[in-house]
């Protein structure tokens, strides 16, 4: 059961002062953070510690994507740093993704959320013909959740445009984190397999995650309330 907001803004800044602005004004009954590869390389684990002492809930979304030892040790160190979900690539394998489970096994309850990224929500089925992947999104986004629920994994990254399908192929409590959230009428940048945040959560999302439609805006801490209202919350 979700008792807060399910939005996870995606905090991609490249400038501390400007993230700074930002999370001064959020505040942490609204939504969680998300923290992502520019920030990460930028300003390290502090950020993340900031982000914390802040009270905020933190994503780590590095996407991990290595061999199962390689991975299995990053996890643990996100683990170790008290995130609240750590992400890595499902396309890595199972042997991979058991691993990364089984790091967590010491931390017990206070363990991760540990979610596996299926197919990008930038991709298309024609892009993942380019890479050889010759089943359409869906298919592949299927197949790839199916693996991540039999290794024990919390749930998948995907985008709101497949979870009507995976809500009948896996157990109800497998977790569907969906970026490629766009409101009505904001611009889709590079997200290809888009919705928006009320068709999401009709559909039966868990966690939307947003970046640009909020930070970008003149008034991040409006459009954030108003996308949680549109939503019950
Ligand atoms: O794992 C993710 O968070 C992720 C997976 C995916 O398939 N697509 C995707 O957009 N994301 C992330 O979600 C965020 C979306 O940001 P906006 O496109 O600005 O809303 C970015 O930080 C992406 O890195």
């Amino acid at each position: 059961m979700i008792e807060k907001s399910p939005l996870i803004v995606a905090l991609d800044f490249a400038v501390r002062s400007e993230l700074d602005a930002l999370v001064d004004k959020l505040d942490p009954s609204l939504c969680r953070v998300k923290v992502g590869k520019e920030l990460f390389t930028l300003y390290g684990p502090e950020v993340v510690r900031d982000l914390h002492r802040r009270g905020f809930e933190v994503f780590l979304d590095l996407k991990f994507h290595d061999i199962p030892n390689t991975t299995a040790a990053a996890v643990a160190a996100a683990a170790d740093l008290g995130v609240w979900m750590v992400n890595v690539h499902a396309s890595g394998g199972m042997k991979m993704m058991s691993a990364a489970k089984a790091a967590l096994q010491p931390f017990g309850k206070d363990a991760p959320l540990l979610i596996a990224v299926t197919v990008l929500t930038s991709m298309q089925s024609d892009e993942l013909l380019n890479i050889g992947v010759h089943d359409n999104a869906l298919a592949q986004v299927s197949r790839l959740a199916m693996l991540t629920s039999e290794c024990g994994l919390d749930g998948v990254v995907c985008s709101a445009q497949e979870v009507s399908v995976l809500r009948g192929l896996i157990p109800d409590d497998f977790l569907l984190v969906t970026p490629g959230i766009r409101p009505q009428g904001s611009a889709l940048g590079d997200q290809q397999r888009v919705a928006t945040p009320t068709e999401a959560m009709a559909m039966g999302s868990n966690y939307l995650v947003i970046g640009r439609p909020i930070t970008r805006s003149e008034d991040p801490l409006a459009v954030l309330k108003q996308i949680n209202a549109t939503l019950g919350y």
